[in-house]
């Protein structure tokens, strides 16, 4: 369902990426290694629909995904793609809801539960908080409802368990992998975190040329 072919990037001309092709069907899931500025965040903003490759194929279902552009490109991000960055990207002023009433509306994508993924989140009870009355582990959750609102075909999180303790990164790290069962999403994992390794068999490694 996702594939990419020969994706080439450079921010200038001496720093190219080494990107290895990446095919995966529904459900599975990838661990991208690399070490700090080998390109890994950027990678995932290419399979993100946020940076446009040099060259390449891109491909999720049956949309070449950079054929798309402006407009069109960002309702099919939208309803396609759930990103979780590595500090939380939601709205501080709104509550919990409307973050997620906000997502939903923007893609354009029909309205699911989203009672279920708060509850398996165990933050139902935050839905009409404030953001800025959250702990930064509710906050941190609430971004991944944000990112699954949609039921994305594809999920991709960056350094989710950069700033968390062991008991967190396992938890953070669990419910990535059980949401992306539940929705049989592909969830695609950055991180340089060496405790996050065990949870994944495929891997791959991304570096400079
Ligand atoms: N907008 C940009 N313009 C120019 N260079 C950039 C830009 N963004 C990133 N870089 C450079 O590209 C390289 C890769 O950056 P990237 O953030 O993708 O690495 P990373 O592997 O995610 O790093 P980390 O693990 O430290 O987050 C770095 O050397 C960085 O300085």
């Amino acid at each position: 369902m996702l594939h990419t072919k020969n994706i080439r990037f450079h921010y200038d001309t001496k720093n190219a990426f080494i990107i290895p092709d990446v095919n995966l069907a529904r459900g599975e899931n990838l661990l991208v290694l690399g070490h700090s500025g080998s390109g890994k965040t950027t990678f995932l903003n290419i399979l993100g629909g946020l940076l446009e490759p040099h060259g390449g194929d891109l491909r999720l279902g049956n949309t070449e995904l950079y054929k798309l552009k402006g407009a069109e490109l960002d309702k099919f991000r939208g309803k396609n793609i759930g990103m979780i960055f590595q500090k939380p990207h939601i709205l501080a002023p709104l509550t919990v809801k409307e973050n997620l009433q906000l997502a939903n509306y923007l893609s354009g994508a029909k309205p699911y539960d989203m009672d279920e993924i708060l509850s398996d989140l165990n933050i139902l009870d935050k839905k009409n908080s404030k953001i800025s009355q959250l702990s930064e582990g509710e906050a941190q959750r609430v971004s991944i409802a944000r990112a699954l609102v949609n039921h994305p075909k594809l999920i991709l999180a960056d350094e989710p368990t950069a700033s968390l303790d062991d008991a967190n990164a396992e938890r953070v790290i669990q419910l990535l992998k059980k949401q992306a069962e539940k929705l049989n999403s592909i969830l695609i994992v950055v991180t340089h975190d060496q405790r996050v390794k065990n949870h994944f068999t495929n891997q791959m490694t991304v570096g400079k040329q």
